[in-house]
């Protein structure tokens, strides 16, 4: 499939965030093999589509790096609870309940919710992954994968092994848009002993880990108190930081913690509205890029956010910071712009997904600018960050193929997710409750 992009403002997100205010792109098959000025392509070439995006901004997707994709059918079931409480009094209990059907429906709620709001790649953690996969796969989303693992399970060792065979199944499919990683929970939860096992799984299988690290101050307490670290000097001591890791929250750390993140090369996934939510504290977000480290931005599972809106998630980490500081210079849009989509490519490890130029992936947005917060035109990219709504999301584009054009999904039956959801939900709940 060979499709021309042509009438659109670009925002290439290429070093300096290039915008080219009336720009062309081609892709071809899955990839961006032009972009540039009007009248930069040859008339001569044949196009399968010709999109016409003039009142339109082509961008990259948003890349959600920390999600939990099926907890969307637990949205709205416990809130205005610490995460200690609320993991272990009302999550925990509904998660031992969950089929693979369950898993399957609420992963397909969540990319619907994600390609509507202009998301093209996340990173997720959870239960029956293969599930995950399979809806990952339906809706033609780019994802990476991570089987949850609780040490401290009875099952642990049996989650592991599938693990293995979670990974061997599913690294590289859906034509290359399924990555996969080890999903060892937290500290708190994957003793060191456990995490020597899966260090040696990631040895051999050839693949990064996906954790939650210092979420909390109950959990830099526990984890002081049992091994007189804290969590992320722990992580360095078993060993994390030589494979690729993926840090989520990373909210309580020390100098000395954002020194060994930035020297070991570890890709944090900040999630501002979860640690609000959650009241787990304030990521250094404006420390850690300081110090050089690699962020991205991740709205963590639907039942601590309550939403899975990344333009929701980029305005409140601006904010947050700005507020924390007490600087209304901290984390100006276009960082948080960057971390949102390009960044958090690299965070994820995507070599070939990111700015929008020739090789690179075509996952790309178009966002409708005829809007009126989009008026005047100061600086598209404080609108983006201060002003746009998810709505204004009008096509999406992953790996080449349309998934949604006009707002209209292409790749999912809407009706039917909302009718499995709502089933599914009450069982769940009305279960737990009864
Ligand atoms: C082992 S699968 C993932 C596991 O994580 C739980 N979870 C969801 N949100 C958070 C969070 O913010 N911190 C820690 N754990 C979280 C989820 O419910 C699953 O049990
Ligand atoms: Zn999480």
């Amino acid at each position: 499939m060979k499709i021309m992009i042509s009438g659109a403002a670009v925002l290439t997100m290429e070093q300096g965030s290039a915008l080219i205010p009336d720009g062309e792109i081609i892709i071809e098959g899955q990839y961006i093999t032009h972009v540039g000025p009007a009248g930069s392509v040859s008339p001569e070439q044949n196009f399968d589509r010709v999109i016409d995006a003039r009142g339109m901004l082509a961008m990259p997707g948003f890349v959600n790096c920390h999600t939990h994709a099926s907890m969307t059918l637990l949205r709205g079931y416990a809130d205005d609870l610490p995460l200690m409480e609320w993991l272990q009094k009302k999550i925990w209990p509904v998660e031992e309940r969950l089929e693979p059907e369950d898993i399957y429906w609420g992963a397909m709620l969540s990319c619907l919710e994600m390609i509507r709001s202009g998301t093209t790649t996340f990173a997720d953690m959870y239960f029956h992954m293969d599930e995950v996969a399979r809806a990952v796969e339906k809706a033609g989303m780019r994802a990476s994968l991570s089987q949850g693992l609780i040490g401290l399970s009875p099952g642990a060792g049996e989650a592991l092994s599938n693990s293995r065979r979670f990974i061997r199944e599913w690294h590289g499919q859906a034509e290359g848009r399924i990555t996969t990683m080890l999903g060892p929970h937290a500290p708190y939860t994957c003793p060191p002993d456990f995490l020597a096992r899966v260090l040696d799984m990631a040895d051999e299988l050839k693949v990064g880990i996906h954790i939650h690290i210092a979420e909390t101050r109950a959990e830099i307490e526990e984890i002081q108190q049992k091994y007189g670290k804290t969590p992320v000097a722990l992580m360095e001591q078993v060993g994390l930081f030589n494979f690729p890791v993926l840090a989520a929250h990373c909210v309580h750390l020390t100098d000395e913690d954002i020194r060994i993140l930035v020297a070991r090369g570890a890709g944090i996934a900040h999630n501002p509205e979860s640690n609000m939510k959650l009241a787990s504290g304030i990521a250094p977000v404006t420390r850690l890029l300081a110090a050089g480290a690699l962020v991205g931005l991740g709205t963590d599972g639907a039942a601590s956010n309550n939403n899975l809106d990344m333009m929701e998630e980029m305005r409140s980490a601006a904010l947050l910071q700005k507020v924390a500081t007490m600087d209304p210079m901290a984390l100006p849009a276009q960082d948080a712009l960057a971390m949102a989509t390009v960044n958090g490519a690299r965070v994820l490890g995507l070599k070939d997904v990111g700015p929008l130029k020739p090789g690179n992936k075509a996952d790309i947005i178009l966002v409708n600018l005829d809007r009126p917060h989009f008026y005047p035109r100061h600086n598209l990219m404080a609108h983006l960050v201060y002003a746009a709504r998810a709505s204004d999301v009008e096509t999406v584009i992953i790996d080449g193929r349309l998934v949604m054009e006009n707002r209209q999904v292409l790749t999912l039956d809407e009706e039917r997710i909302y009718y499995e959801v709502q089933k599914r939900a009450e069982k769940l709940v009305g279960a737990v409750r009864s």
